[in-house]
């Protein structure tokens, strides 16, 4: 079923979290008996079966898109992996319009993986969605190796650089960076 969510993925020219990173997705999930949890950027649903995998059997996972084309497939490949669609909640829009809409303090776990300059913003709406003991996953956390790249100043690697570093410093999250696939900025608010 991976297989072919990541297969549909490269065909639209989409990213996907690699196996490597999905195991790290679906560990983070299970430590934290996830049972709430947001996604932005459903792409074809390859990172939303690791998550679920991961989650508590009666966890919901709520995905986030604005393309309805990418979240009509990873529909399909949630239903194909096993899981009922009260499992999921698909809501389709950008990210930083539908985020104020969801519940504070009530999530288990927000992952990251859409507009990289819009990582920032997305980070501190995960401060306000997270319970205590939450978990923040940023995909795409090394730039492709531009990360350390100092001569790197496109825009999308600024804002990676910048988010990591804001995580980093912040006094309310507890960060590690692990290199896995395009390398995951997780952090634990505290
Ligand atoms: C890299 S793909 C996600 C891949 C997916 N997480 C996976 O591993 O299978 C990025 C997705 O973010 C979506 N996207 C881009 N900008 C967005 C935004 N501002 N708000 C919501 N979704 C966005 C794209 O349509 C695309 O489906």
């Amino acid at each position: 079923m991976l297989q072919t969510a990541r297969g549909l993925s490269h065909e639209l020219g989409l990213d996907c979290v690699t196996p490597a990173a999905g195991s790290v997705l679906r560990l983070l999930a299970a430590a934290g008996s996830a049972k709430a949890m947001v996604e932005i950027g459903t792409g074809t649903g390859v990172s939303g079966v690791w998550l679920l995998r991961g989650m508590r059997a009666d966890g919901v996972l709520t995905t986030i898109d604005v393309e309805n084309e990418h979240q009509r497939i990873a529909r399909r490949i949630f239903l194909e992996a096993g899981f009922a669609s009260s499992r999921t909640r698909i809501i389709t829009g950008r990210a930083l319009d539908v985020l104020p809409r969801l519940a504070d303090g009530v999530y288990d776990l927000v992952f990251v993986d859409a507009d990289a300059t819009e990582f920032g913003a997305c980070a501190e709406a995960a401060l306000r969605l997270l319970r205590p003991g939450g978990v923040l996953v940023v995909n795409g956390a090394m730039a492709n190796g531009r990360i350390s790249d100092p001569s790197a100043r496109d825009v999308d690697t600024l804002t990676i650089r910048e988010t990591v570093r804001m995580v980093r410093e912040a006094e309310e999250w507890i960060p590690a960076v692990i290199p896995s696939g395009a390398g995951l900025l997780a952090a634990v608010k505290r």
